[in-house]
């Protein structure tokens, strides 16, 4: 596969193929809001707009990263997520990163969403699709978050069909300053098993596609059969209110 590894701002336009990436922690909390039964995923440009989609449709569920704040339903946080019912809700996700990424490739042709918890999918779905080269994006530190590109090199690997020892990718990004941060409290709307839970290698079984929807950036899951080594979810669900 020809794999190019881009940060947010050194992209020229839309590549046809993009795999975006954000390990910590957008689409590792993507991924777990489909587990959690959440039906799509709203990608917002902007706080304001989130909260006007928020106020459009009072059943979606916000959510947004950094700490808990008025008019948002839930935060940027795995750990805070997995105990959450969404079961057939829209939620409505703006981060700092990765749904910046996501939203700067909206006119690709294929756009995933990734992260190490569905890499294999990720992986898996660029191989049916006979992808031979996409552009991975990078989302955190302007392309060098080195948990990010682990993470993007590793699927790289994985999608061209070649052997990879996923523990020395794990391993980058569990040194990775975003690691550090959300463990020494830097970041706010943060669980204390938010790193270990953004490092469960190919946790579940299904990609993440994302595509432009009546002009709306939608992410919704995409089943992939292949070999997996997710572990089975665990915890009990929350109902969160419903404010309609
Ligand atoms: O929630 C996150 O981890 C980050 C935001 S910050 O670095 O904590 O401010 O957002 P993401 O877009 O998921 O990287
Ligand atoms: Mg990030």
């Amino acid at each position: 596969m020809d794999a190019r590894f881009l940060g947010i701002g050194e992209l020229g336009g839309s590549p046809a193929v993009a795999v975006v990436v954000d390990v910590m922690r957008a689409f590792t909390v993507a991924a777990w809001a489909f587990d959690q039964g959440a039906e799509k995923i709203v990608l917002a440009e902007s706080l304001d707009e989130a909260l006007a989609l928020k106020a459009r449709h009072p059943d979606w569920v916000a959510l947004k990263d950094g700490p808990p704040a008025l008019g948002f339903d839930a935060v940027n946080s795995p750990g805070l997520l997995r105990s959450v019912d969404l079961g057939g809700r829209t939620v409505v996700q703006k981060t700092t990163a990765g749904t910046v990424g996501a939203l700067a490739v909206k006119e690709a042709s294929l756009v995933l969403c990734a992260s190490f918890v569905v890499a294999e999918a990720t992986a898996g779905l660029l191989r049916t699709r006979g992808c031979d080269s996409a552009t991975f994006v990078v989302t955190g530190e302007d392309g060098r978050a080195d948990e990010d590109l682990a993470c993007a090199q590793y699927i790289a690997r994985r999608a061209a069909g070649a052997g990879a020892d996923a523990a020395e990718f794990l391993r980058r990004a569990a040194e990775s300053r975003a690691a550090a941060e959300l463990a020494e409290g830097v970041r706010q709307g943060v669980h204390p098993d938010d790193v270990a839970l953004c490092l469960e290698l190919d946790r579940f079984p299904f990609a993440l596609v994302a595509a432009l929807e009546d002009s709306l950036m939608v992410l919704r899951p995409c089943a992939v059969p292949a070999p997996v080594t997710g572990q089975p979810r665990t915890g009990g669900r929350t109902a969160l209110p419903r404010t309609e």
